[in-house]
């Protein structure tokens, strides 16, 4: 652990516009200099988030990749306390907004308290430190909070000048594009939101329950899935991936299980051609591949991967290289022509660019940094490569259109409307794997399953 982090070390952050000053306080004891320096940091990388609109994980990342000196620890309290700032930013930026004498730091001091409180964060000693400077009346500890509505009342009753509710933990614009009169389910939802996910990922050309045996033996409590036979739930605990032979060997992928529903919903055959149209990385590119695999350790199936980005497409390689999987080949997007053969393939693949509004709970800060456009800029494109992509689609054969958006706008409405311009395609009725429901178009919400949120629709070309 470093023993302060002083000016050169957080140099790699851009100073925000408005920064701390701590001349007027004095801190004697080891803990109060060390949550002195972690209040800077974080002040600093929250704020270059907020103000740059830069994702937490790519700003928090950087900064370690450059202040090497950081010990475990410093890490923890630095990454924990950025990322649950996010979480609860709907009730602590009231603090921020009082219209109040306080000097700033106070304020910040204040907000650190209080965030640790609501994460029930074991590092005690700082957290005294910064009560202390905030100046504040000591808050009543809880022992633990079960849900975002405990956290809530809590909130309510050490601050009565104040008034919270578990709806200002998403921002207002949130709901005109995800509708709900339903009371109940708006909560479920925004308690969902309010908490970290598991991981999950994919064993491939393993059996699961021999995953599970080889992660127990380096100390990974790992977990099969009710709901799928290769899924595997690898706690909530940061995992050093490249250390795990597994990984290095692709026999285990990172993917969360509501992605996993997309690739399940193709149901490719082993001798199937499909091409995924918004591979990215290629995530559902390699599922399809396992899943052929699962049916014919020979299976003939093809995929073609395709994205407009070429970097992704290179890390799909090695991917596929380091699972041994034959049969996946890359196709860029380089202008709006196909950049494959038209009405070739079994099945078809839109996995659009979206929102990404289900994966809030993974990366909290998006709801801060995004703002309605995020949502209201992507039915025209989503729609756009959707209907190009449906021009590969073979007479009788399959096309998924998915997205990671909770909102019906880049959903159900994007679905609709190309169903009203392309009259030779139909909705095909599946299951939803999580609650058992028929249907023809599948919302996967957060609390279903512990997953991120997903949507999903399978049509057929008459
Ligand atoms: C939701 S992500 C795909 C995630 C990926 N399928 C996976 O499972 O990891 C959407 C992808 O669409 C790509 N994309 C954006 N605009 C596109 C376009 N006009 N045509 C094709 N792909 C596009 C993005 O580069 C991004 O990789």
């Amino acid at each position: 652990m470093v023993d302060a982090l002083n000016t050169s070390q957080t140099n790699s952050i851009e100073q925000a516009t408005d920064a701390l000053s701590f001349d007027n306080l004095h801190a004697e004891t080891p803990a109060q200099k060390r949550a002195l320096s972690y209040a800077n940091t974080i002040f600093q990388l929250f704020h270059q988030v907020m103000d740059k609109q830069q994702p937490a994980d790519r700003v928090v990342g950087e900064y370690f990749r450059i202040n090497k000196k950081h010990g475990s620890k410093d890490r923890r309290v630095i990454r924990e306390s950025v990322f649950a700032l996010f979480r609860w930013w709907g009730w602590l930026s009231k603090f921020n907004a009082l219209p109040e004498t306080e000097p700033k730091e106070q304020v910040w001091f204040t907000i650190l308290t209080i965030n640790a409180q609501l994460e029930s964060h074991p590092w005690h000693d700082f957290i005294s430190a910064w009560e202390g400077f905030a100046g504040i009346k000591p808050l009543e500890s809880a022992t633990q909070f079960d849900s975002a509505a405990q956290r809530c009342d809590w909130l309510n009753t050490q601050f009565d000048s104040l008034s919270f509710t578990p709806d200002e933990l998403v921002p207002d614009w949130f709901w005109e594009v995800c509708p709900s009169d339903d009371t109940e389910q708006r909560l479920a939802l925004i308690e969902s939101l309010s908490s970290r996910p598991p991981i999950w990922g994919r064993v491939q050309n393993i059996d699961v329950h021999d995953a599970i045996d080889t992660l127990t033996k380096v100390d990974i409590a790992a977990t099969g899935s009710e709901f799928f036979s290769d899924s595997i739930n690898l706690g909530h605990k940061n995992i050093n991936l490249n250390g795990l032979a597994l990984y290095k060997d692709g026999e285990l992928e990172i993917q969360d299980l509501g992605s996993q529903v997309v690739g399940q919903m193709c149901q490719p055959k082993a001798d199937d051609n499909w091409w995924d149209t918004c591979s990215g990385a290629g995530g559902k590119s390699l599922q399809l591949r396992s899943l052929m695999l699962q049916q014919n350790k020979h299976a003939t199936g093809t995929i073609i991967a395709s994205d407009i980005r070429r970097k992704p497409l290179e890390e799909l390689a090695k991917r596929a290289k380091r699972a041994g999987f034959k049969g996946i080949s890359t196709a860029p997007w380089k202008s709006d022509e196909l950049p494959v053969e038209h009405a070739h393939f079994d099945g078809v693949l839109v996995d659009a660019p979206c929102s990404c509004t289900g994966t809030w709970r993974r990366n909290p800060d998006m709801r801060w940094i995004d703002s309605k456009d995020a949502v209201m800029d992507k039915p025209a494109l989503q729609l756009d490569i959707l209907a190009r992509s449906s021009q590969a689609v073979k007479h009788g054969a399959i096309l998924v259109y998915a997205t990671c958006s909770l909102s019906p706008l880049e959903n159900e409405a994007v679905v609709n409307a190309f169903l009203a311009s392309n009259s030779d395609f139909t909705l095909a009725v599946t299951t939803h794997p999580f609650t058992g429901k028929q249907g023809t178009m599948h919302t996967v919400i957060p609390y279903q399953a512990d997953t991120d949120g997903m949507f999903v629709a399978r049509m057929i070309r008459k």
